[in-house]
C-alpha cells in the first residue's frame, strides 16, 4: 500500500464536539503530542473564528513541528487571509456540495457556490499556498456535480480534494464505489473524512483507502461533531494490524494521547472504547482469562504495550478456578480444589451484589473467610 497520510483534525473537528472547547496550554499539548508520535499533518483549526484562534494556531506554526499545519476555512477569501496572518502555509477550502446544503446556505445558487471555490483558490495559490479542498456533504451529493467539483478543484490547481460523509450515511461498501469513482477521475489525492453516526466512521475511512484514497482526517478517540469522525488510534492500528502498514507513528503512545484529549476535552471515554479503552486489555471471564494466562494471543489481537496500555485481569461474576487460584496464589493462598469453588461461588454472589469485579483486597478478604481450609504454603 502507498504511503498513506493522517491528517489529524482532532484541534478543528475535534473541537467541534458540542461543549468542548481547548484553551491555548490545550491545543499546544495536543499538537506537540501528536507531532512527537510522527502524526503527518494536523489541521490545526479555524483561523476566522478571530483573535485568539489566530493567536492559538500562530503558537503552534512557530513551534516548528514536523507535522504540516493545515487551516480550515470556508470559500471565503478573509478566511484564507486570517490563515496566512497565522503563518500557515496551507490551506483547506470547504464547500458545501449537496443540494440540501447549497439549498439552505446558497439558496441553491451553485454557480455562487463554485464562483467562491474558484475566487478562493485563486487567492490562496497567488498566496503561494498548498491547497486541499473539501467538499462537504459528498456522499449526499449528485453523483455527477461532485466529480465536477473535484475536477474544476483540480483544474483550479488544488493539491488534494476531500470527500467528506459529512453526516455518516454510508457503509464501507458504498463508500469504496463512491471514493473510486472519484479516484479514477482525479490525478491528485483524495482525503476521506468520515463520520461516525452509525458507527462506521472508521471502516468508512479503511474503505476509503482500500479505494485508492491516500489520506485520512481522524481525530483522537473519534471526538468530533455529533458521534464523532474516525478515529486515530483505530485507523492507525487497522492499517497497522489487518493491512500491515506501517505509518510511521509511534502507536505506544496512543494510550497517552488519548488520556490527554479525553483530559482536554471533558468527554469520558466508554471503557470499552477501542484501542485506548480502559477494558481493551481486561479479562474477567473464566474461560477468556483461562487462556490469556496461557498464552494472551488467545484473546488479544496485538499487546497491550503496542498502544501504550496495560492488560488487566479482573475477578468477578464470570471468573473460572483458574484466575482465582492465580491470583490468590500471588499473593502466598493456596487452596484445595473444593475451596477454591467454594471461594468462587463467593466471588459470584459478592460481584452481583457490588455490580462489578472485586478489588484484591476485596478478593483477599472473602477467601479470608474460608480461612480454616486455607493451605498456606509457607
Ligand atoms: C461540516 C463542518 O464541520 S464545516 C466546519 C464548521 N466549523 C465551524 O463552524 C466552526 C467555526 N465556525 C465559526 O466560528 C463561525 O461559523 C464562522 C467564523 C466561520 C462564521 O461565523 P458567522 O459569520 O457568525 O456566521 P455563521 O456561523 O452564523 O453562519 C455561517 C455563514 O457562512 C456561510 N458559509 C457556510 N459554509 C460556507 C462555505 N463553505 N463557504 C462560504 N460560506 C459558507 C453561511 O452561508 C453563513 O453565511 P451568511 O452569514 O452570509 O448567511
Ligand atoms: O472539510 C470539509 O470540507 C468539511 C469537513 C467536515 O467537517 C465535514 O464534512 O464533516
Amino acid at each position: 500500500m502507498t504511503q498513506i497520510v493522517i491528517n489529524d483534525t482532532t484541534l478543528r473537528d475535534g473541537e467541534q464536539a458540542a461543549g468542548v472547547a481547548f484553551n491555548l496550554e490545550e491545543k499546544i499539548a495536543i499538537a506537540q503530542l501528536l507531532d512527537a508520535m510522527g502524526v503527518h499533518e494536523l489541521e490545526v483549526g479555524v483561523p476566522a473564528m478571530g483573535k485568539a484562534e489566530q493567536y492559538a494556531i500562530a503558537r503552534i506554526v512557530n513551534l516548528g513541528l514536523q507535522a504540516d499545519l493545515l487551516g480550515w476555512n470556508r470559500a471565503v477569501i478573509s478566511d484564507i487571509q486570517a490563515c496566512i496572518d497565522c503563518g500557515l502555509r496551507r490551506v483547506h477550502i470547504s464547500i458545501p456540495v449537496s443540494a440540501i446544503q447549497i439549498n439552505a446556505k446558497f439558496q441553491g445558487k451553485w454557480q455562487v457556490v463554485l464562483d467562491k471555490l474558484g475566487d478562493s483558490i485563486n487567492f490562496a495559490l497567488d498566496h503561494g499556498l498548498f491547497v486541499s479542498v473539501g467538499a462537504e456533504d459528498s456522499s449526499r451529493a449528485e453523483e455527477k456535480f461532485l466529480l465536477d467539483v473535484a475536477l474544476y478543484a483540480q483544474e483550479r490547481g488544488a493539491s488534494r480534494f476531500r470527500f467528506c460523509d459529512t453526516v455518516g450515511i454510508l457503509d464501507p461498501f458504498t463508500t469504496y464505489t463512491q471514493v473510486k469513482q472519484l479516484v479514477t477521475a482525479l490525478s491528485i489525492p483524495v482525503e476521506m473524512h468520515t463520520h461516525n453516526d452509525f458507527g462506521l466512521a472508521t471502516a468508512n475511512s479503511l474503505a476509503g483507502i482500500k479505494a485508492g484514497s491516500l489520506s485520512v482526517n481522524t481525530t483522537v478517540n473519534g471526538l468530533g461533531e455529533r458521534a464523532g469522525n474516525a478515529a486515530l488510534e483505530e485507523v492507525v492500528m487497522a492499517l497497522k494490524r489487518i493491512y500491515n502498514t506501517n505509518l510511521g507513528i509511534d502507536t505506544s503512545r496512543l494510550v497517552e494521547i488519548s488520556r490527554l484529549v479525553a483530559t482536554a476535552s471533558g468527554y469520558n471515554l466508554h471503557p470499552g472504547k477501542a484501542i485506548v479503552g480502559e477494558n481493551s486489555f481486561a479479562h474477567e471471564s473464566g474461560i477468556h482469562a483461562h487462556g490469556i494466562l496461557k498464552d494472551p494471543r488467545t484473546y488479544e489481537p496485538f499487546p497491550p504495550e503496542e498502544v501504550g496500555g496495560e492488560r488487566r485481569l479482573v475477578i468477578g461474576k464470570h471468573s473460572g478456578r483458574h484466575l482465582l487460584s492465580t491470583l490468590l496464589e500471588q499473593h502466598g493462598i493456596f487452596l484445595d480444589p473444593q475451596t477454591t469453588q467454594l471461594v468462587l461461588d463467593a466471588v459470584r454472589q459478592a460481584s452481583v451484589e457490588k455490580k462489578g469485579g472485586l478489588t484484591t483486597q476485596e478478593l483477599l478478604h472473602l477467601a479470608q473467610a474460608f480461612n480454616t481450609v486455607m493451605l498456606c504454603k509457607d
